[in-house]
């Protein structure tokens, strides 16, 4: 540090331990009224294969298991989560920060859906302006007493996903995927991005897997087989589950009520992230 430091490492050309870690930390506090015990981010190496889904089905999930859980929507051009919930009300803004919505089922959600006047209004921002919304859906929303809080990470490996891993600090990601050719590629970009990030992979959940007939309840394999388990295996993570394609999904996020859905699909991954 220099003799008498002035908090402005643009005018001064001291080489100290306090500009090495302004430039290495990025990291982002939540609201000082916040009380976040678990970060999940969920991932797609590419859009559509059903990210939100995956998002809002394992908060859905945690929360029956008696969690409270939230969904913080950093698919900020591609903002789905409220539509699936059926939320029509708008975040509220106060003095102290803002709040999130509360679905009818008690999780708490935000979206920059939440804050358009008209949801169907595009956002056409650039990179740096998105990432930026991000951040404030962390820091400037309080997050009251969460258990686990689910990020909908914006798709790819872009700009807005690094500064997003790089402003908050996440405990763990899902990669999602579906079973198409491409899916070792775009898996490996995912897992190296983690990695770069230094960000724990808890495994991969393969949405559309197969569709199950329910004349003959055989399972078809509408995409092919899938090689998921090898890819699985080349990166050293789990296939934590496989989703089938399944018309009373849609239905359920067309309809708002992803959360009233019977079926408790992702089971099976809740007491790994409960350790
Ligand atoms: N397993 C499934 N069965 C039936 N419909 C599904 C399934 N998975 C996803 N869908 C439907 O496909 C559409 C896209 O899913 P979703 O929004 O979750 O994708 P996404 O990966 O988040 O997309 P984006 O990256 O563009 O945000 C939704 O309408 C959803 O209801």
């Amino acid at each position: 540090m220099s003799e008498v430091c002035q908090l402005d490492c643009g005018s001064c050309g001291s080489d100290c331990a306090d500009r090495t870690k302004q430039q290495t930390d990025f990291t982002e506090q939540p609201h000082h009224l916040s009380n976040i015990k678990k970060v999940i981010g969920v991932v797609s190496g590419k859009g559509g294969v059903g990210k939100s889904l995956v998002t809002s089905l394992l908060a859905v999930t945690m929360n029956r298991r008696g969690h409270h859980t939230a969904i913080l929507d950093a698919d900020i051009t591609g903002p789905s989560i409220p539509k699936a919930f059926g939320i029509k009300k708008k975040a509220m803004g106060t003095d102290t920060g803002i709040i999130p919505v509360k679905s009818v089922t008690g999780i708490d959600i935000m979206s920059i859906n939440l804050l358009l006047e008209n949801d169907t209004d595009p956002v056409v921002w650039r990179g740096p302006i998105i990432a930026n919304t991000v951040k404030q859906f962390w820091s400037e929303v309080i997050w009251e007493d969460v258990d686990y809080l689910f990020i909908d990470m914006p798709p790819g490996t872009g700009d807005v996903p690094l500064t997003v891993f790089q402003s908050i600090k996440v405990d763990g990601i899902i990669i999602v995927t579906s079973p198409q050719e491409l899916v070792s590629m775009i898996v490996s970009k995912a897992v190296k991005m983690a990695q770069m990030m230094n960000v724990p992979i808890y495994g991969i959940v393969e949405n559309m897997s197969y569709f199950k007939c329910t004349d003959c309840d055989k399972e078809h394999k509408i995409f092919g087989e899938s090689n998921i388990e090898k890819v699985a295996e080349a990166h050293g993570i789990k296939v934590l589950a496989k989703l089938p394609m399944d018309s009373r999904i849609s239905a359920s996020c067309d309809a708002g009520m992803i959360e009233l859905i019977h079926e408790n699909y992702l089971e099976e991954i809740a007491p790994l992230l409960e350790v």
